[in-house]
Formats: structure tokens, C-alpha cells, sequence
């Protein structure tokens, strides 16, 4: 917020949004034309590319939620959640207290303790048909409690099981937490011992990758483990290489799947239903997200009993964003990215003493490469991916999360379920994976009912993504005024970005844009893309790229790329 109270920058950003509605509706349906002088033209739909388990995948509201428990489903069949129209809030929370409901009241000291007041939507819809041990699968927006509304009957589950006798050597895992990504998983880790503050012989162990298997088999034996948080894959190491493991996953009886839909796509696929097979059938399941797409409804019941409740806390035709969040786009061709990217944060940390911008980039070099960029250019950033340690990672991280006036650049891995609070902008650069994708990151900024502001930003071969949106409420922003000697600042920038990374970004660019289908279907036209982004870093000539990596990617000798 800039000392006169206004958000300068953001309403800048508004005007141009409506002057431009008003001017496209003169010549709707043709097409626009950008500041660049190119044509973009609206396209159809996109499919976007399956993602890899966790670590490996790089691509690593608040108007009335509608409460309704829709009467139980059949797995199999979808059914449309019921909706009435209510006048839509702008909270978050519900009036219900949670001492309205048999928890314990050593949880209820520590929701306390936390400063929770009343219980959030999700949370008073998904709790009482839980405590009556149904399947439960909730869909909520983002930021709006859905790991407490899980936490809180595991929690009761735990207390309501016989303890294990002191001499048993493989004690049960009572509740298993699953996450798509290491971040997430320790934060909801970190919630459950919020929860847990007065439970003292309760404990919570996190199995993640990029830590040491040892490290977690001793943390596991050592303490006390009735709630285990984990990633798929290191997960399923254990269970292949931890001896006693598996005895203890037979003991599970809340198996828990957070940002379900994403764990349930094609690339955890294999990985959950090794996981759901090594824990008993004997339990109750809860699958939690902010999006629930129709193929997740037909899929769930690999994991759901069929008489489970599809609890649907998005009210038909809000979207599945936060009103209080606005979300602009701009089309700008790829030689402008760098600069556009420039401008706008120049603009916002003028606007926001209290910035605190996440920087979404499509694969992990490409975010390396732009952190790279951007420190060159004397902003506070950091970064987070899938190429750095664990370690680094959980450590910016937790900074990230704890700071203001400050930037992340990221990529997927930080799209899902991470809660820094009070981000003011998220900024998406480049076609997201899809739709779901996209509510995600956006889903980083306007959490608890706060403000937030989102750009995507897009090349005029880009715009087709838009289709997959068009019920959200997304605007067209015109661009700001990118003056020369921003230009030239970041050309100076680019000139010290070092050639390793260049390379790295323009091979891994290449890589992401052949998965997208729509793009890769004329690898002639890709590659001439490709190498519009590696002009855009600067460069004269493309990179080389090894042979047998333009063999993986099925890209031999296509015109415009070079070999080494
Ligand atoms: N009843 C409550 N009152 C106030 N704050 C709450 C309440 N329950 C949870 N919170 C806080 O709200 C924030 C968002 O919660 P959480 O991260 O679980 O959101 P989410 O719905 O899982 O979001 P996403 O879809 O992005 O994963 C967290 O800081 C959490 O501690």
C-alpha cells in the first residue's frame, strides 16, 4: 500500500483494464493488437501436460462460499453440487465455534492459543459430516483453512485409538497425511503441532524427499509417530525400504490427500495407488482442494468410499477465485517479457512499501535464470525450485514466509497449498500447465480474505490459454510504458546473467513448451519460438543443445536448433 493509502500501481493497471474493455468491445471477437504492433488473435482450448511426483515436477474468494453438503454420491456418477443464490459475504469464516463441536478440549485450548475465533466455511462444513465417519471430498478456495479442517478429526481419531503398548516396536501410524510437494508437507506438519500443542504424547513426523531416508527412519523409531505427513515418492520409499514400515501403515485409520486433484492426475497416479493399497481399506478418507475438475469426480473413487460427500464450498458461478483479488493479463511479445516483468515490479514496490511479490516461471532453469536476472537488478529475490537443496529450499522458505518488501521467483513447487501470508502480487510468467494450475498461484495472494493482485503474462502465441479461464474474472490490462532506459537496464542485466544459466533456461524452455500440445504439434514453429525466448535473454546465436537430449525431446533436426 503506498503512503497515500491508494495502490497507485494496481489502479494504473484497473484504468488501463477498462479503457481497454470499452475499446474491445468496438471490435469484439477480431482481434487486438498489443503495443508491439503484432496481431494476437484469440484461439481455442489447451491440454495441458501431465506432471511428473513430487520433486521431479517443475511445472515444477470470499463472496458467500456455498456451504452444501450435496446428498451422498455415488463415486462414480457426478454430482452437480446443489447451489442456492445467497447474497455473497466477504468472509471467509464462518460464526460457528469450534466448542460447538466434541473436539477435545486440549485442541480447543490450542485453536485458542492460535487465534482462531470461529471456524473458516470448509471447516464447518466438512467437520461435523467427518465426526460422523463418512468419505469426505471438499472443495474450497484457496486459503480459506482446508488443512485444519483435516487436522483437526485426524487429530480426534488419534485419541480415540487404543495407544500402543510401550513395548511395541512398530506402533501404528494412525492418520497419513499425503502432499505433492516438500513444502507443503511440512507446513502441514507445522499445523498439526499448532493443533497438537496440548496433546503432548501425540506426535507428527514428515517424510519428504531431499532429506536423508536414514535421518526420517530414526526420527520415526525414536518418536512418537501416530501422524505421518508425507510426499508420495519418498513415501513409498519407505514402505519398499524402511523394515516395519508397512506394519505401521496397517494401522492407518485416516489416510488424508491434500490438493487432491493434483495428487490424483496422471503423474502421482501410479504412486497413490501404491499408497492407498499399503494402508487398510478399514479407514476414513479425506481428499481436500481448491479445484475439483470432472475427471477427479470419476476418478475419486479409487480412494473414496462410494457413500462419500462431496462437500462444495464454491459457490456455482462465483469462479473459483477470491472477488478481493484482481487478475489482469497482458499480451506482449517474448522480447518484451524481461523488460514488462521490470516495470511492473518497479511499479508495485513503489506502490507497496510492504511488497511481497511471488514470481511464477514454467520450469525450474527458466526460474533460476530469471532470479538471476532480477538480482542483477538490485531487487530483493529469492528462489525456489526443484534444483536446489532442501535444505536452501526450506530455508528460503521460511524467510520468504516471515519477511515483507520482498520477491520469490518459483517454480510449481511452490503453486499448491503454501500459505505466505500477506503476498501482494502474483505474477505468472508464460502458459501455465492449465486452468487448475493457474487458481493455485493466484491462490498464493488473497488468502484469509485478504487483497491481492494477479498478472499473468502471456506471448500473442500464449492467448488460447485464456479460453480455459473465460469464467474467471480476468481482465485485459493494456502494457505500462516500458521506458529505454528500463530497457536497456535489463539488457545490461541479461549481459550478466551467466551463459550456463542462458543455456539451461532456453533447453528446459524448449522442454516445456514441447509438452504443451497446442504449441509443439509444429516443431518447426517451435523451435522458431524458442529461439524468439533465447534473442529475448540476449542472444545472438541459440544455445547448443546435446543430441541426445533433442532425442528425448524428439527434436532432431528440426530446422533453427543447433547440436553439440
Ligand atoms: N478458523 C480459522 N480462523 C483463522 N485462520 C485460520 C483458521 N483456520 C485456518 N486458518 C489459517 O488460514 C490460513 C490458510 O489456511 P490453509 O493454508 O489451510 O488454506 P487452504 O485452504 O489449505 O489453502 P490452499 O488451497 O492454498 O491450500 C493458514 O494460515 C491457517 O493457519
Amino acid at each position: 500500500m503506498s503512503p497515500d493509502g491508494s495502490k497507485s500501481g494496481r489502479k494504473r493497471r484497473e484504468i488501463r483494464a477498462k479503457l481497454l474493455k470499452t475499446s474491445s468491445l468496438r471490435g469484439k471477437f477480431t482481434s487486438d493488437e498489443d503495443d508491439s504492433g503484432n496481431l494476437v488473435r484469440d484461439n481455442n482450448n489447451r491440454k495441458g501436460p501431465k506432471r511428473g511426483r513430487e520433486g521431479q515436477s517443475d511445472h515444477d474468494d470470499d463472496d458467500e462460499p456455498m456451504i452444501k453438503k450435496v446428498a451422498s454420491t455415488k463415486a462414480v456418477e457426478a454430482v452437480k453440487p446443489m447451489t442456492e443464490n445467497v447474497k455473497p459475504s466477504d468472509s471467509y469464516l464462518s460464526k460457528t465455534r469450534f466448542d460447538q463441536f466434541p473436539l477435545s478440549p486440549l485442541s480447543l485450548k490450542a485453536i485458542k492459543d492460535a487465534g482462531f475465533k470461529t471456524m473458516t466455511v470448509v471447516q464447518e462444513a466438512t467437520l461435523p459430516i467427518i465426526l460422523k465417519g463418512k468419505d469426505v471430498l471438499a472443495k474450497a478456495k484457496t486459503g480459506t483453512g482446508k488443512t485444519v479442517a483435516f487436522l483437526l478429526p485426524s487429530i480426534e481419531a488419534v485419541l480415540k485409538s487404543p495407544p500402543a503398548s510401550r513395548d511395541n516396536r512398530q506402533p501404528p501410524i494412525t492418520v497419513l497425511v499425503v502432499c505433492p510437494t516438500r513444502e507443503l508437507a511440512c507446513q502441514a506438519a507445522a499445523e498439526a503441532n499448532t493443533l497438537l500443542k496440548y496433546h503432548p504424547s501425540i506426535g507428527v513426523q514428515v517424510v519428504i524427499g531431499g532429506t536423508k531416508l536414514p535421518t526420517e527412519q530414526r526420527r520415526m523409531q525414536k518418536n512418537p509417530c501416530q501422524i505421518l505427513v508425507a510426499t508420495p515418492g519418498r513415501l513409498i520409499d519407505h514402505i519398499d525400504n524402511t523394515s516395519g514400515f508397512a506394519t505401521r501403515l496397517k494401522g492407518v485409520k485416516v489416510l488424508v490427500l491434500d490438493e487432491a486433484d493434483h495428487l490424483l492426475d496422471m503423474g502421482f497416479r501410479r504412486d497413490i495407488e501404491r499408497i492407498i493399497a499399503a494402508v487398510p481399506k478399514q479407514r476414513q478418507t479425506f481428499l481436500f482442494s481448491a479445484t475439483v475438475p470432472e475427471g477427479v469426480r470419476q476418478i475419486c473413487h479409487i480412494a473414496l468410499k462410494h457413500d462419500h460427500e462431496f462437500i462444495n464450498c464454491v459457490q456455482e458461478g462465483s469462479g473459483e477465485t477470491h472477488q478481493k483479488v484482481t487478475q489482469m493479463y497482458m499480451i506482449a511479445s517474448l522480447d518484451r517479457h524481461f523488460s514488462l516483468l521490470y516495470v511492473l515490479l518497479k511499479e508495485h514496490i513503489a506502490d507497496n512499501v510492504d511488497y511481497k511479490v511471488i514470481i511464477f516461471c514454467t520450469t525450474a532453469m527458466v526460474t533460476c535464470l530469471v532470479a538471476d536476472l532480477l538480482g542483477q537488478l538490485s531487487l530483493n529475490v529469492r528462489e525456489i525450485h526443484s534444483r536446489k537443496p532442501q535444505s536452501y529450499r526450506t530455508r528460503v522458505s521460511d524467510e520468504f514466509r516471515k519477511s515483507k518488501s520482498i520477491i520469490l521467483v518459483t517454480s510449481d513447487v511452490s503453486a499448491r497449498g503454501v500459505d505466505y501470508p500477506d503476498v501482494s502480487l502474483v505474477v505468472q510468467m508464460g502458459l501455465p500447465s492449465d486452468r487448475e494450475q493457474y487458481i493455485h498461484r493466484l491462490g498464493r495472494t488473497g488468502r484469509k480474505g485478504k487483497e491481492g493482485e494477479g498478472v499473468l503474462l502471456l506471448a500473442p502465441w500464449e492467448e488460447y490459454f485464456l479460453a480455459s479461464v473465460k469464467d474467471l474474472p480476468i481482465t485485459k490490462s493494456s502494457l505500462p510504458l516500458i521506458n529505454p532506459e528500463a530497457v536497456k537496464k535489463v539488457q545490461k542485466g541479461l549481459g550478466q546473467v551467466e551463459m550456463k544459466n542462458k543455456e539451461a533456461a532456453y533447453q528446459a524452455w524448449l522442454g516445456y513448451y514441447k509438452s504443451q500440445k497446442k504449441i509443439a504439434k509444429d516443431t518447426t514453429r517451435l523451435v522458431e519460438l524458442a529461439n524468439e525466448f533465447s534473442r529475448s535473454m540476449g542472444l545472438a546465436i541459440p544455445p547448443a543443445i546435446p543430441r541426445n537430449v533433442l532425442a528425448k525431446m524428439r527434436l532432431i533436426n528440426v530446422p533453427g536448433l543447433r547440436t553439440k
